[in-house]
């Protein structure tokens, strides 16, 4: 079984390794929606694959890291592409979170990136 679990955050970047004359080497801001999914079988006493509950215990602290920041200020963030920021989310949180399977950053409601380790 997969289950999901979303979160968004607001922060600003610039990506510094376009040209200059792309409209994203400036520093601007994004709605970012974050999706953690897991997978795992069912426990047949309590019906999770894992309590939501638990998921955002674990991922409400780094939440907070990136939620209204300047994502180039972050360590391991220098160059915030979605990818990159998929793939720093799961090296903090997969030791944590051991049935996570994948991490999608959606940088617009059209543009994402999905990283699964
Ligand atoms: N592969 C990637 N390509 C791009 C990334 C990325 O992370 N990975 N990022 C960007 C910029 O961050 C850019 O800001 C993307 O958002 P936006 O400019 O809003 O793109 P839209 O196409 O949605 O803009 P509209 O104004 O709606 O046309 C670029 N590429
Ligand atoms: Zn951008």
């Amino acid at each position: 079984m997969k289950i999901t679990q979303a979160f968004t955050f607001e922060a600003a970047h610039c990506l510094p390794r376009v040209p200059e004359t792309h409209r994203c080497h400036r520093i601007h801001g994004h709605s970012y929606r974050v999706e953690l999914r897991l997978e795992g079988p069912v426990d047949p006493d309590t019906g999770f694959v894992i309590d939501f509950f638990d998921v955002e215990a674990v991922f409400g602290p780094l939440l907070q890291r990136l939620d209204h920041q300047y994502l180039n200020e972050i360590d391991g963030l220098d160059n915030p592409t979605a990818e990159n920021i998929a793939v720093w989310i799961w090296n903090q949180t997969k030791p944590l979170l051991g049935q996570m399977c994948s991490v999608t950053v959606y940088e617009t409601p059209l543009c994402w990136a999905e990283y699964e380790g």
